[in-house]
């Protein structure tokens, strides 16, 4: 019994197969390299380079392993892009989803867990955002995942699929153990910028707008470190093989922190000062997105061990300082599960 992940070479994908593999699961990654890492996958998983929406490479893995799960994190993930380029965002979002599952499908693969984001939402009209609260993405980028969600779901329907689909909060931190982390260059996260200035490699940080109407005028978002998260797809894996019904839910802890708050934790766990920039909004940002976490906690046998923001922020600034080292040739790179 195989599980078959793809972009499993992705920042939150290598974290889930280090997480698998950790717990003794069989588990085979497609990954397209495109913005992924075959160095963060750990020794003896077997990578298929290539798209995942490719059908005859599909088949062809199939054809090797006994797939019996798909955790399906492939995809194009950066919300301006998608704005610039919708296209390529829902080809590679919804098409390549599409092909997936109708090679699933044909396969009698029944079990699928699917990436979403909370970009779903758009501006949620009551925080903590519920799972039932309107959909309404504001980026190209949002409306692909969605419309992934309603294919999955119509798929289930007609086919006889279990599927879970997790809509990710703000995902953050790296492996505890500063194994892998999050190592894409240009990546625009509010901490992974944070932690790159508190390792010398931006001379600054920008908030983008300090005059929203929180209680220190920046906006408010619910972090979510990302092995918790690796841990959520595993329980969510467990809830399917037990016969669990297909079910969307929210990936966070429920807890809101300010990008100033963000800020000041890089600042205080580092000891090192960096200087903080007072910005105009950010065009497309929401005030407030913090998740209900009632459901995901009520269902899937899930529990989270790094929800201090400290320790979030602790886990990205070591990550990034190894990654700084390796980068200046200081580090080669090994990942043992
Ligand atoms: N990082 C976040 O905060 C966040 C939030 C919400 C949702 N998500 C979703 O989680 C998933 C993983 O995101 P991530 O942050 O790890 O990004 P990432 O870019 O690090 O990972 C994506 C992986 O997929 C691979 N890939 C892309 N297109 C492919 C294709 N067609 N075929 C095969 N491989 C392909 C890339 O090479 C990369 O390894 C994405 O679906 C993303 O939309 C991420
Ligand atoms: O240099 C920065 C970077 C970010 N921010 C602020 O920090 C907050 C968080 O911004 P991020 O770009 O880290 O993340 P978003 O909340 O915009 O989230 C979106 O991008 C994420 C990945 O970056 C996920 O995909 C998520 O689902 C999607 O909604 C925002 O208020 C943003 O304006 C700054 O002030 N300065």
């Amino acid at each position: 019994m195989t599980v078959l992940v793809t972009g499993g070479a992705g920042y939150i994908g290598s974290h889930t197969v280090l997480a698998l593999a950790e717990a003794g699961e069989d588990v085979v990654v497609i990954d397209d390299l495109s913005t992924g890492f075959s160095a963060y996958l750990p020794e003896g998983v077997p990578l298929f380079i290539g798209d995942a929406g490719d059908e005859n490479l599909l088949e062809g893995v199939i054809a090797q392993h006994d797939i019996e799960s798909i955790i399906h994190f492939a995809g194009s993930v950066v919300v301006p892009d998608s704005m610039r380029d919708p296209l390529g965002y829902y080809r590679n979002n919804f098409t390549t989803a599409r092909n997936l599952l109708n090679v699933a499908v044909k396969r009698g693969i029944s079990r699928f867990i699917f990436s979403s984001t909370a970009a779903v939402y758009g501006n949620p009209d009551q925080v903590p955002v519920p799972e039932h609260a309107p959909t309404r993405p504001l980026s190209p980028y949002g409306s692909s995942k969605l419309m992934t969600e309603i294919m999955l779901h119509d798929v289930a329907c007609a086919y006889g699929m279990q599927y879970v689909t997790l809509r990710y909060f703000n995902v953050a931190g790296a492996d505890p153990q500063a194994r892998i982390g999050l190592a894409t260059v240009g990546a625009t996260h509010l901490l992974k910028i944070a932690v790159e200035a508190a390792t010398g490699q931006r001379a600054k940080i920008d908030v983008f707008g300090t005059d929203y109407p929180t209680p220190d005028g920046s906006c408010i978002r619910d972090f979510i470190h990302v092995t918790d998260l690796s841990q959520a797809h595993h329980s969510a894996l467990a809830y399917l093989r037990n016969g669990g019904a297909s079910t969307t839910l929210n990936c966070g802890y429920g807890r809101g922190y300010s990008v100033l708050e963000t800020v000041d934790a890089v600042r205080r766990v580092s000891g090192r000062s960096f200087a903080v920039q007072y910005a105009p909004r950010r065009p497309g940002d929401i005030m407030t997105m913090v998740a209900d976490t009632g459901r995901i906690r009520g269902l899937l046998d899930w529990r989270p061990q790094y929800e201090d923001l400290e320790t979030i922020a602790a886990h990205a600034l070591a990550w990034e300082d190894k990654l700084f080292r390796e980068r200046h040739g200081e580090l080669r790179h090994a990942v043992s599960a």
